[in-house]
């Protein structure tokens, strides 16, 4: 168990954590997810020890960070949200270099550095500068560094930011692996869908605070409002007052009900009587960013 007790930071004039409490069970998937500048980054980097000057404490099995740091370091693979790479050098030459900083040498290295460049799929580019890499190779060999003393629990503070499609499934095939070997992953991201598709539990955090956590189903299940969408050109809101309540989402709108499939039926029916074509009209299940949308009133994308 990792449990994070009443964490605060201040830069200066701005708070970037705000008494933060949380538990995460070992051998889950744990996802952070807030937008920018809610304080993800911050809260990773005093997990993963990096960060010193904080307030609270942070438990990591029978380990406090207040007097454990260095047993809790050695149990914690920390993936940056920049990537920390020696360009010049090749992928297997910062492998040694970063196995070198974790005590890592001669024949263990070895073994080691051949299990991670398979584990990342860059065994044929080991020997290749890392100059000549794309972003998502970077990227992966950046996760690579950090599990080469195969730690315990894995933070990844957004490691898909920019990168291509391939790569971003190659990074999840990594994390369900990392998963069935028993690793504890905490994963930071402003994607909502990825954290949906990776993560049993969640914390939302917004302007330093945490609005909500749990496991993902029971969020999903706590804040689930039955609804429908519609869209089409036909389709206004006046016509759909009549069978719930409305709210516009995207393209068309959606609709609170009670009955959600009654209804559907009498939409259905209305529709067909009144020669309404709409383009889309299906059962709306709630999503992450849902939640989150009603919980703060922010939007989680850039975009
Ligand atoms: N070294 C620093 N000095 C001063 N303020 C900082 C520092 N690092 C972060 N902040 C501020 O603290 C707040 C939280 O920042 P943080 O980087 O933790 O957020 P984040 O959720 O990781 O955002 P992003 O998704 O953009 O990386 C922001 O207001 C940020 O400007």
């Amino acid at each position: 168990m990792i449990s994070i007790e009443n964490i605060s930071k201040q830069y200066e004039a701005i708070k970037a954590l705000n008494h933060i409490s949380f538990k995460i069970d070992e051998g889950t998937c744990f996802g952070l997810v807030g937008p920018n500048g809610a304080g993800k980054s911050t809260l990773m980097k005093i997990l993963s020890g990096i960060l010193l000057d904080f307030n609270g404490d942070i438990h990591v099995k029978d380990w406090k960070v207040s007097t454990d740091r260095i047993k809790i370091k050695q149990q914690i693979g920390y993936i940056p949200q920049e990537i920390c790479l020696e360009e010049t050098l090749t992928a297997q030459d910062n492998l040694i270099l970063f196995g070198n900083l974790y005590g890592l040498k001669g024949k263990e290295l070895q073994i080691r550095m051949e299990e991670v460049l398979q584990q990342i799929g860059l065994k044929d580019r080991a020997k290749d500068k890392v100059i000549t890499f794309s972003g998502g190779m970077k990227r992966r060999l950046n996760i690579g560094c950090a599990l080469l003393h195969k730690p315990s629990i894995v933070i990844m503070d957004e490691p898909t930011v920019g990168i291509d499609p391939q790569s971003r499934n190659s990074i999840f095939s990594i994390i369900h692996q990392l998963k069935a070997e028993g690793s504890t992953i905490i994963y930071s991201s402003h994607y909502m869908e990825e954290v949906e598709q990776l993560c049993d539990s969640i914390g939302l955090i917004d302007k330093g605070k945490l609005m909500e956590f749990g496991r993902m189903e029971e969020l999903l299940e706590k804040y689930a409002k039955p609804s429908l969408f519609i869209s089409g050109e036909s389709i206004e809101t006046e016509m759909l007052q009549r069978f719930g309540e409305v709210e516009s989402k995207g393209h068309g709108y959606l609709l609170n009900s009670e009955q959600p499939l009654l209804t559907l039926e009498n939409l259905v029916t209305h529709c067909r009587e009144h020669s309404l074509e709409p383009r889309r009209l299906e059962l709306y299940h709630p999503r992450l960013e849902d939640i989150f949308f009603n919980l703060t009133g922010t939007q989680l994308r850039d975009s």
